[in-house]
């Protein structure tokens, strides 16, 4: 693409020395730039991007878009936001693939991977080609593509969406992170309809205040436009009391779920076992019954956010929910693991209304009959610690804490925040995490429940800056056949 029709499109402050070039590819960053690269320089968290502008020259960069003047000897074009101008970038670069698509967004604190993953589920059921872009996955069709962020930035996400759209995908469903939206990483995205989860304690680190955080997450409904003829649709949760924000915050309609309030769509009659959930939808005029393969009062939110989204893009609650009666949770998330004769859990729980969501889903369950692994991240927000360790003693008989990628933290420090809430004292601290999964696991009995929250689908540590392979089923797996064998 040219380079003036390409910067046609961003506000300029000023341009320096510029020429008539062809651009071939747009990065952030410099390790990324060949001959014909129009190289964006963002000021990041760790370094800035303008101090890469040598290389980049270098490495036969076209121009660099920058927020300052440089020693380059090649075109800059200055602009006052670099992260607003790189999605704008991407948007033209890339022909608006987001456009030509249908754009389903999910935020909110939890729920995201679990309701992305069932409207691809059912999408894919209904004979749609899909893309997903998420914390487990970016997935076009069947093919896994590998992704560093829930929500990438933009030109990484809008290249996505080219890629997407030349696949012949119809349908793309994203998770669309907090951090995404504060740091403009969606700016651009032409969603046509936004579901939201909930908003509880999370990220506080990042956002400092839970009104901030919330902002943030009404981004993706305010974004969503005010032209009533694109008749987009926001889709929120009547039980949380965020939503009446959001619902304020957007010029799209709406489409309310719940189970305590009043909502367009509601579920009834919920009754559960430790396999799987019966309830009652009820839409219009229409109310269907349908039991599924979730656990839990969270998974019956999950369902209908993603049966809210289903509806208001034009599918009968009939045919949404025979699909939902076949598909599986997404992985890690409330996972059984195939192990005969126990009730080994895996679920990606690391938030205090994740655990308290997880555990509160083992309905029936003794208390002294639970026994619950959590760990939480080293140089991460500390608040949450006492909280997490307060609701598991809530709920399990046998809390055994540990970490859940340290980093540069001493276990003790993590482990500690997390015992300071404990309400009883059955309660071990174990800060290598295998050594704790192995013990959690060694006190596994068939008339028990052993749920190890927090890895969910990962497979590693993140211990120093470095990610340490761990599989926690194949340790679990190892350790009851052991167990097996000394019987
Ligand atoms: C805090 C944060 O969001 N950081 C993101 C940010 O990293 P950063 O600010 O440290 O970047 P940096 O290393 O300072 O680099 C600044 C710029 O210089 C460039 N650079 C850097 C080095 C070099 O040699 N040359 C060069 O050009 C970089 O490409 C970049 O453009 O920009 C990176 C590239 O886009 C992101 O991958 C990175 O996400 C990191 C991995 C991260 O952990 N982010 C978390 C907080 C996050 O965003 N999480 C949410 C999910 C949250 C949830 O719901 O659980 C998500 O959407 O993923
Ligand atoms: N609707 C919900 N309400 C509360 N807790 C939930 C809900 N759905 C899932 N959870 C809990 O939170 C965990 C994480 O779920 P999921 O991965 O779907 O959320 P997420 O929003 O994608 O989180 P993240 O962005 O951190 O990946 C689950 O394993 C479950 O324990």
């Amino acid at each position: 693409m040219n380079l003036a029709e390409l910067i046609g499109v961003i506000q300029t402050q000023k341009i320096e020395r510029m020429v008539d070039a062809h651009v071939v590819s747009l990065t952030t960053d410099s390790r990324d730039v060949k001959p014909g690269t129009l190289f964006v320089a963002i000021k990041g968290y760790t370094v800035d991007g303008h101090d890469y502008a040598q290389q980049a020259e270098a490495q036969g960069a076209v121009a660099i878009v920058s927020e300052r003047l440089l020693d380059v000897t090649i075109p800059v074009i200055l602009v006052r936001s670099t992260t607003r101008a790189m999605a704008e970038l991407a948007g033209k670069f890339y022909d608006y693939p987001s456009e030509k698509m249908r754009m389903i967004g999910i935020t909110g604190t939890n729920g995201k991977t679990t309701t992305t993953t069932i409207v691809r589920d059912v999408l894919a059921q209904l004979g749609r080609k899909t893309g997903i872009i998420g914390t487990v996955e970016v997935k076009i069709g069947d093919r896994v593509v590998p992704s560093r962020n829930t929500t990438p930035q933009s030109s990484e996400l809008q290249a996505f969406f080219h890629q997407m759209q030349q696949e012949g995908v119809e349908d793309v469903i994203m998770e669309v992170s907090s951090h995404g939206l504060e740091l403009g990483r969606v700016t651009g995205t032409d969603f046509d309809v936004a579901g939201f989860t909930n908003l509880t304690h999370d990220h506080l680190d990042f956002h400092k205040t839970f009104e901030n955080y919330a902002r943030a997450k009404g981004l993706l409904f305010a974004q969503l436009g005010q032209r009533l003829s694109d008749q987009k649709v926001a889709v929120l949760n009547a039980d949380d009391e965020t939503s009446a924000m959001f619902e304020m915050m957007t010029g799209a309609r709406v489409l309310t779920y719940g189970i305590d309030q009043p909502a367009d769509l509601q579920a009834k009659n919920i009754t559960q076992t430790l396999q799987e959930t019966t309830f009652t939808m009820v839409y219009q005029e229409q109310a269907i019954e349908l039991t599924v393969q979730f656990i839990g009062r969270f998974n019956v939110y999950n369902l209908l956010l993603a049966t809210g989204i289903l509806l208001s893009i034009g599918y009968s609650l009939t045919e949404i929910s025979n699909a939902i009666t076949q598909i599986q949770p997404a992985k890690g998330r409330m996972q059984r693991l195939p192990i005969e004769g126990y009730n080994i859990y895996v679920d990606y729980a690391h938030t205090p209304d994740g655990i308290e969501q997880c555990l509160k889903a083992l309905v029936d369950v003794p208390k002294e009959n639970i026994i619950f692994l959590i760990g939480t991240g080293g140089n991460r927000d500390v608040t949450k610690r006492p909280m997490m360790g307060q609701l598991a003693s809530t709920y399990a008989g046998t809390v055994v804490i540990t970490t859940d990628d340290p980093r540069f933290e001493s276990y003790e420090s993590i482990t500690s925040g997390i015992a300071s809430g404990m309400l009883h004292d059955q309660f071990v601290e174990i800060g290598d995490r295998e050594e704790a999964v192995r013990y959690a696991a060694s006190l596994a009995r068939p008339d028990n429940i052993v749920i190890l929250a927090g890895k969910g689908h990962e497979k590693y540590q993140i211990i120093g800056d470095e990610k340490t392979p761990l599989d926690e089923e194949q340790l679990v797996k190892e350790m009851i056949r052991q167990l097996e064998e000394k019987k």
